[in-house]
């Protein structure tokens, strides 16, 4: 908990509650319902929360942007971004209804009220979006031919609508056909913990996109 006060200052109370609150919620749920990996959740402020607000370094969503991330699981990176921006929309969507039932649950004992969740495929989801937002779902250029048209053109951040996607490793090659279009943030440029230095945030900025 203290790394996120780390490197975010100035969240309220309410939220430093919330954030607080996710420990205990995704133990209770992940006993019930796997969603995180049993290593994993005891590193859960930094692999999980840190890593999603990771987004929140490269852009702060103005109230009433809507949020769509897609293949959320347990609700990452969605949930702790909707923590960090209560005006703004969040749809977490995942094709797994039990990993809905988690997000739904989380986001309620969180008295979250910019979370909605489905349970269905991203390409079947109706509505546009400002941003596309995903971490470890797919391969990238299958992942942007799913939602290509999910992609609203009405502009209202600083940042070009499109998709915000968190990767890690080495992936040059699934970046190759989108080497001109695509900007990447590092994320150890952000944050000094190692499971930070190959980590990126991956934008691309989406137009075109009628159905
Ligand atoms: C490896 S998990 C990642 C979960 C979460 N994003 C995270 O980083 O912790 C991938 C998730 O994507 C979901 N998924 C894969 N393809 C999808 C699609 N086309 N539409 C919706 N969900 C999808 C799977 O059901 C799975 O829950």
């Amino acid at each position: 908990m203290e790394i996120i006060q780390k490197y975010f200052s100035g969240l309220s109370a309410g939220q430093l509650e919330q954030f607080a609150a996710l420990e205990g919620l995704y133990r209770e749920w992940n006993e019930k319902i796997n969603v995180i990996s049993r290593k994993d959740i005891d590193q859960l402020y930094e692999r999980h929360v840190l890593h999603s607000l990771g987004i929140a370094k490269v852009i702060s969503f103005k109230p009433g942007t809507r949020i769509m991330d897609v293949g959320t699981g347990g609700g990452f990176p969605g949930i702790p971004l909707a923590i960090m921006f209560p005006e703004a929309e969040f749809l977490l969507v995942d094709s797994i209804a039990k990993k809905i039932s988690v997000v739904e649950a989380v986001a309620a004992g969180l008295g979250l009220t910019n979370v909605r969740a489905q349970q269905n495929r991203a390409e079947k989801v109706p509505g546009q979006f400002d941003f596309i937002i995903s971490r470890a779902v797919t391969a990238f250029p299958k992942f942007v031919s799913l939602v290509r048209t999910k992609v609203s053109a009405r502009q209202q951040n600083e940042l070009a609508n499109g998709i915000l996607y968190l990767k890690g490793g080495d992936f040059d090659e699934e970046l190759e056909h989108f080497k001109n279009q695509v900007k990447l943030y590092a994320l150890s440029d952000f944050f000094e913990e190692e499971f930070f230095e190959t980590k990126k945030v991956i934008h691309l900025e989406l137009k075109n996109n009628r159905k």
